[in-house]
Parts: structure tokens; C-alpha cells; sequence
């Protein structure tokens, strides 16, 4: 690899944008710099179930041609980018990270896909992620684990665990990411990245394979707060195709950053979340929060505390109402429409025993679990106790938010308890792995906006992330109080990664 491809796997999207639009670098360049950076450090990382560098070379071969036969181009034409597996890409494998979709190739492209083709960002691959985007640690994936390049014995977060180690290895500038409990924000604090999960239907939901539909948010991911509202910009918007999407612009995002880069938050009230904050954190995870509320302080804004009482049963609600809504969106996998079908080995070949042998074998354990307790949790006799209590504890979550943002104009937290654990530490305590997001439900219960960013590193040197959260439709704000974090924090320590271990393979 020359001197010159590092450079430009180390170059944010801005500055790739700039260095394309000025003409001192081609697209097919930039798209090969990438390709170069996964062939050599991927075998060690595994954030990408698929990749083809010559579909990705002709994306980026045809904005060069458009660019020199003077088409007006978006202004990020030619900075590639990394897709989670969740989201359908037109003549791509997407496997959601289930061994039932092996070899499933869709015939469409989800929304947010076509709006990238469309403002020509050519795509790298897909990246892996925990099944059907049930975990936290991404070793849930049927394609086996991605490993966080800041130490490759320990896991890079999840759901999107592929989609944040791929920006920290500088196998990509750019990400989607899907957040349906913190699927985005957690691996963005546990690899050292940028991570936004929009307002619900901010985004639309059109070709993402369902977890839990009223919950889902895909989003974008980035090494920098700028680069995440550049692409927020790009796929955000009102869809047609998706019944609960806003009819709202992505405008104004990256305005929003760049006045938060300068680092001045006067006027701007920051509420603490007594809830998401002390108990059950890690000890460097709270100090470093600590330090950015100083920060905050320093740069203007008026910080208070704020109280959120029903947050504490938010994961308990958050664990009936997912399996619930996946126990119905997976029932789609039967064996016959798409990717795996299993006959079964002696007996009658019925569409019944079809079904239960490819789900059998095409779903992992984790997927079985959440299956088997969203059916409990809606059968007949239970739905109330259960499901119906969740729902009014969202209920609860919702009225918690409002009466905050009547005070402040956002919240913050740490995004994560902890720092990256090691492979295989909480595989065997499906209610450990939950905890990892006990910070980042909230807002997915609410539909409310959040953002994490680079926060500093434990005592291992492993990085920690700082969630801001906002109004539903604030989304600017996430920018501006990032930026703003991402600020000080750099002016004070440097960029987080600059600071990461080179990968060896
Ligand atoms: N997709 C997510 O946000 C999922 C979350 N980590 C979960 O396991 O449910």
C-alpha cells in the first residue's frame, strides 16, 4: 500500500469530498485506496460478509466519467461507504447476518440505498452484524464475529458491530448503521466512532429487514460528527414507501455542526440524566462523562440535572414489546420465499415440516430465544400483563422525555456502561449482553433522536463514547452539542484515534 492510500483511508469524508471536487484525486482512487485497506486488514476484523471490488470500481469509475463530462454531482460523489447486511441492496447478497438468508439476493434496493447510488456514493460491501440485529456484541452473527481493531481479542459492540469497526480500521469513511436499541450508538462508543440514530421515521425504513418495526432506525456512522450530518443529509427525507416516515428535509445537519465545531454552546441547556448516569458504570466510563459535563459548563451551556424515573424499567418494556414485534416480522422465514430452504430428512416433505426444519436450522440461538419469548409474551392469556404493560411503561418513557425537554433542550448520558468486553465474556448471560444497552433504549421507546461520540479511553486504552439525546425532529441538535463535544475533546487530548493500534493480521 503506498503512503499516498494510507492518507486517504485515514481522510474524513469532508475532506475526501474536497479532494474530489478539486480534481486531486479520482473516485476510482479513493474506491481502491479502501479495497486495498480491506484486503489487508479484514481477514483479522471480519467487518465485511461481502465484497465486490469491481462493482464498487465501476460505481466509482462512473462519477469520475460523470464528473469529467460536467455533471453537477452531489458534493460527496466518490467517497464509498459500508452498508449494514439489514439493509436490501439490488443484486447484492443481504443476509441480515442469518444463515437463513445465505444466498438470498433481493430483487429491489431499500430506500436509503437508491438515495446513495443516487448522490453517487459508491459502496464497499456489506457489513456483519448480530442476526437480524439481536445483540450487542455482533457475535450473534451467523457468519462468526468481527473483531474491534482497537484490540482484536475483544468485540466491536452490536448490533452493527461490522459497520463501526470498519469506520475505526479505516476500511471506510462512511457507514449505515440500523439502531433499534442502540445497534448504532453502542458500537460507535465501544470502537471509538461516530454514531447518530435519527428521530424515528426520520429515515426511512423501506428495504430494512424488520426486527421490531416500531423501533428501527437506520442511521448513518462516521469517524467525525460533520461526516455523520453529511450523510444524514443524504439519507434522510419523507418516503412514500414507508407508512410511519415523517414528512420532513434532512436539512440543516451539517449547518448544525459546523456551528458546534466552533465549540461555543451559550444559550444551549444540557440536562443530566439522573437515571443514566452512576450505578452500575464503569469507573473510567463515569469520570470521563464527568469531564465532558465540565466541558459543556466551559463552553456556555447551562447544565442541570433532570430526573426520568420510568427510564429504570425501559429495558424491561424495551424486552417484551422487540420480541414481541421479531416474533411477527420473522415468521416471513418460512423456508419458501426466501434464501434457506431444509427438507426435513425422512417424513412426509410438508410445508409445516419445511418450516420447522429450515427455522430449525437457519436460525441461531439468540433468534430462537427472542422468538420464543415474543410469542409467550403475546399469547392470549398473557398479552395484557405483558405486552400491554410495556406498552404503557412507553407510555411512561415518553411522558419522562417530554417533561425534560420542557426544561432542557438535551440530554446526556454515557452511551455505554462499559468499554469493549472480550469475545465470548458475555455470550453464555443473554441478560449481561442486554445491559449493554440500558443507556440507549430510552430514546428507541420514545422515537427520539440520539448521537454518541468519542468520549476518551478507559484505563486499557479502549475509547468511550458520550450520548446526546434530543427532541423528536431536533436531530440538528445532536449535531451542534457533538460537535461541540468533539471540540474540546480534541482540543484538549486529540482525535481518539489517532491513538489506535495499528491492525496486524
Ligand atoms: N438492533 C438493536 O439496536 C438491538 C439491540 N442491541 C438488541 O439486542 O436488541
Amino acid at each position: 500500500m503506498s503512503a499516498r492510500d494510507t492518507d486517504l483511508t485515514r481522510t474524513t469524508a469532508a475532506g475526501l469530498a474536497d479532494l474530489l471536487t478539486a480534481g486531486d484525486v479520482s473516485a476510482v482512487e479513493v474506491a481502491q485506496a479502501h479495497l486495498d485497506r480491506i484486503a489487508e486488514v479484514d481477514g483479522a476484523v471480519h467487518a465485511f460478509l461481502h465484497v465486490d471490488a469491481a462493482d464498487t470500481l465501476a460505481q466509482a469509475g462512473a462519477v469520475d466519467a460523470a464528473r469529467a463530462a460536467g455533471t453537477p454531482l452531489h458534493h460527496l460523489a466518490g467517497v464509498p461507504i459500508a452498508v449494514k447486511d439489514v439493509v436490501v441492496t439490488r443484486g447484492t447478497p443481504t443476509t441480515a447476518g442469518s444463515r437463513i438468508l445465505e444466498g438470498w439476493i433481493p430483487p429491489y434496493d431499500a430506500t436509503l440505498v437508491e438515495k446513495l447510488r443516487a448522490a453517487g456514493l459508491p459502496m464497499l460491501g456489506k457489513t456483519n452484524m448480530d442476526e437480524f440485529a439481536m445483540g450487542s456484541s455482533t457475535e450473534h452473527s451467523g457468519y462468526g464475529p468481527t473483531h474491534n481493531p482497537w484490540d482484536l481479542t475483544r468485540i466491536p459492540g452490536g448490533s452493527g458491530g461490522g459497520s463501526a469497526a470498519a469506520l475505526a480500521a479505516f476500511e471506510a469513511p462512511l457507514s449505515i448503521g440500523t439502531d433499534t436499541g442502540g445497534s448504532i450508538r453502542q458500537p460507535a462508543a465501544v470502537t471509538g466512532t461516530v454514531g447518530v440514530k435519527p428521530t424515528y421515521g426520520s429515515v426511512s425504513r423501506y428495504g430494512l429487514i424488520a426486527l421490531a418495526s416500531s423501533l428501527d432506525q437506520a442511521g448513518p456512522c462516521a469517524r467525525t460528527v460533520l461526516d455523520a450530518a453529511l450523510l444524514h443529509e443524504v439519507i434522510g427525507g419523507h418516503d412514500p414507501r414507508d407508512s410511519t416516515s415523517l414528512p420532513q428535509a434532512a436539512t440543516g445537519y451539517a449547518d448544525a455542526a459546523r456551528l458546534g465545531g466552533t465549540g461555543d454552546l451559550t444559550g444551549v441547556r444540557v440536562g443530566v440524566v439522573r437515571e443514566l448516569a452512576g450505578e452500575g458504570y464503569q469507573r473510567e466510563v463515569s469520570e470521563a462523562f464527568a469531564r465532558s459535563v465540565r466541558d459543556l459548563e466551559a463552553a456556555g451551556a447551562e447544565v442541570v440535572e433532570v430526573s426520568c424515573p420510568s427510564f429504570e424499567a425501559a429495558l424491561a418494556a424495551y424486552y417484551l414489546i422487540l420480541p414481541a414485534e421479531a416474533s411477527s416480522n420473522l415468521a416471513k422465514f418460512d423456508g419458501m420465499r426466501f434464501g434457506l430452504r431444509v427438507e426435513p430428512t425422512e417424513g412426509p416433505v410438508t410445508a409445516e415440516r419445511v418450516m420447522a426444519a429450515t427455522r430449525g436450522q437457519g436460525f441461531g440461538a439468540e433468534v430462537k430465544r427472542r422468538i420464543i419469548l415474543g410469542t409467550y409474551a403475546l399469547s392470549a392469556g398473557y398479552y395484557d400483563a405483558y405486552y400491554g404493560s410495556a406498552q404503557k411503561v412507553r407510555t411512561l418513557i415518553q411522558r419522562d422525555f417530554a417533561a425534560a425537554y420542557e426544561k432542557v433542550d438535551v440530554l446526556v448520558s454515557p452511551t455505554a456502561p462499559t468499554t469493549a468486553f472480550k469475545l465470548g465474556e458475555k455470550l453464555d448471560d443473554p441478560l449481561a449482553m442486554y445491559l449493554n444497552d440500558v443507556a440507549t433504549i430510552p430514546a428507541n421507546l420514545a422515537g427520539v433522536p440520539g448521537i454518541s461520540v468519542p468520549n476518551g479511553l478507559d484505563d486499557a486504552g479502549l475509547p468511550i463514547g458520550i450520548q446526546v439525546l434530543a427532541p423528536a425532529r431536533a436531530d440538528d441538535r445532536l449535531y451542534r452539542v457533538g460537535a461541540a463535544l468533539e471540540h474540546h475533546f480534541q482540543a484538549s487530548q486529540g482525535a481518539i484515534l489517532d491513538r489506535i493500534p495499528e491492525v496486524t493480521s
